[in-house]
């Protein structure tokens, strides 16, 4: 759906944008990840033909950027920092305009224009004019007008900014439902966390270079140990002598893989256990440690809305 080659992006001594290598394949909701200034903004632009590469290659669904831009884009549904809109016009209105002004079809327009609102949480609230609106209303907004079109691709720059916790997850879950029916979603964030809950396949951008390409599935693999939680910390630690990597008051770090029969070992022995469970890395670990300088400069704090 996306592939970039040797993307690169200089603003005089500045490289925004470094020998970018991207796949973003049909069916994947892409977590793009970097902190602040890494060049997600920059990436975006330049896939939507809004900003000229300095050399390399993009394509989107399958064509040259931005090259076949007029035939691209309206199958793209994109949102890039502040929206615009008329602001002195409600929402409703300025999305009928974008549908009249992208070619949609007059008849029909009303419903697609509601629905779109509905999906995004702004249906009821939408009586005031652009220029009332909240930042948050705004992204809807943009969100709403991205999906007018009914894409098979969105591009999304950090469409939850400027979101509280709930708007985060309304966002998040509507992203996952319409993956879910078939659309690919391209999203840049510098929250970790969001994207962990989000996607399904992440890239991580450090200061314009692609530290890291893969699937969450990969990434979060298992580390090969099992962690116990346990009242009897001692009796556990004399029975896997040799196998336990670290320990503290209630729980232990043992080097076993096979989850089961750790269980049936403790249990025979007689040693209580109030939680069993493998090991994973974390998104946050793997990004640590594939980009160390940037790492600490990622927004980790995000509050957990839901599962
Ligand atoms: N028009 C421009 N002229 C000069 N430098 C620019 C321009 N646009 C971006 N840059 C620089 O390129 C680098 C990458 O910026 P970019 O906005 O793409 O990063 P980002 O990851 O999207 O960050 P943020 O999340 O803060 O928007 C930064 O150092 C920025 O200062």
């Amino acid at each position: 759906m996306i592939r970039t080659h040797g993307l690169t992006k200089r603003y005089g001594a500045i490289t925004a944008v470094d020998q970018l290598d991207l796949d973003v394949r049909e069916g994947d909701v892409y977590g793009f990840l970097g902190a602040n200034g890494s060049g997600k903004t920059t990436t975006v632009r330049m896939l939507l033909g809004l900003v000229l590469a300095t050399s390399g290659t993009a394509e989107v669904l399958g064509r040259a950027m931005p090259r076949a831009g007029r035939e691209v884009l309206p199958q793209v549904g994109a949102l890039v920092e502040s929206p615009a809109a008329y602001p002195r016009l409600s929402g409703r209105a300025n999305l009928r305009v974008h549908d009249a002004l992208a070619g949609g079809r007059r008849r029909g327009r009303a419903g697609r224009v509601d629905d779109v609102l509905d999906r995004v949480g702004l249906g009821g609230v939408d009586q005031r004019p652009v220029r009332a609106y909240s930042l948050g209303m705004r992204q809807r907004l943009g969100l709403a007008h991205a999906l007018l079109s009914q894409p098979r691709l969105l591009v999304l720059d950090e469409p939850t900014n400027g979101l509280d916790p709930q708007g985060i997850r309304e966002i998040r879950d509507l992203l996952t439902e319409l993956n879910a029916a078939g659309t690919t979603v391209f999203l840049s964030s510098h929250l970790l966390a969001e994207v962990e809950q989000m996607a399904t396949r992440v890239g991580v951008l450090d200061r314009g270079r692609l530290v890291l390409q893969e699937s969450l599935e990969v990434l979060k693999r298992p580390t090969g140990r099992t962690y116990v939680r346990t009242p009897d910390v001692a009796a556990a630690r004399a029975l896997l002598d040799g196998q336990v990597e670290a320990y503290d008051e209630a729980s232990l770090l043992v080097r076993v893989r096979d989850v089961a029969a750790l269980n049936a070992q403790l249990v025979g022995a007689g040693v209580r256990i109030s939680e069993l469970a493998p090991e994973k890395h974390t998104l946050e670990d793997v990004v640590l440690a594939a980009s160390s300088a940037a790492g600490d400069r990622f927004d980790r704090d995000v509050p957990r809305v839901g599962s």
